[in-house]
């Protein structure tokens, strides 16, 4: 079980500045991993150093963000959004599924940077629980959607 309670304490957290944590956390994932960038048509043409201070980036992390925190709300009765997510990432994005893994792995580290007070030892172990089961979770998806990469 996902303690799901403490997830969105720390959540609520977050919330206080959802679009720039959401931005940190693009910016992150493209700088550890440059080849996620590739899949983003608004971005992928864009040098690193330029997209710090491009609004797309902070608005699509607010978009990416409040999506998460509709996920983290239904304490683990998520299928519906993540079945919504699947859709798309699937069909319209075409982004492998294990993308899901290194920006929830991003998310972990910045959130622990971020938030120390927060980010205890029980609530980094609460989102890495919560983050697996959902990766796993969007993977199945995944399988059933006939994902080519
Ligand atoms: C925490 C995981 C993620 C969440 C909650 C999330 C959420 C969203 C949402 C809500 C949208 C807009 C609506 C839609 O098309 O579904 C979107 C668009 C998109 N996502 Fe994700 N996403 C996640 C991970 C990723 C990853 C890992 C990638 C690629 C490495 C990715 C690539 C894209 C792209 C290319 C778009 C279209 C952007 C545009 O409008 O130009 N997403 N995502």
């Amino acid at each position: 079980m996902c303690d799901w309670d403490l997830i969105n304490k720390v959540w609520a957290k977050v919330e206080e500045g959802l679009a720039g944590n959401g931005q940190t956390v693009l910016l992150r994932l493209f700088e550890e991993h440059p080849e996620t960038k590739a899949h983003f048509p608004k971005f992928k043409d864009i040098p690193l150093g330029q997209l710090t201070s491009n609004a797309d980036v902070k608005t699509h992390g607010n978009t990416v963000f409040k999506a998460l925190g509709d996920v983290v709300k239904q304490k683990g009765k998520h299928a519906s959004n993540l079945q919504a997510l699947a859709t798309t990432h699937i069909n319209k994005h075409k982004i492998p599924p294990q993308n899901f893994t290194l920006i929830t792995n991003v998310i972990l580290k910045v959130f622990a940077e971020k938030f120390p007070g927060e980010m205890t030892a029980p609530a980094q172990e609460a989102f890495s629980k919560a983050f697996k089961a959902i990766c796993s979770e969007l993977e199945d998806l995944y399988k059933k959607g006939g994902f080519q990469s």
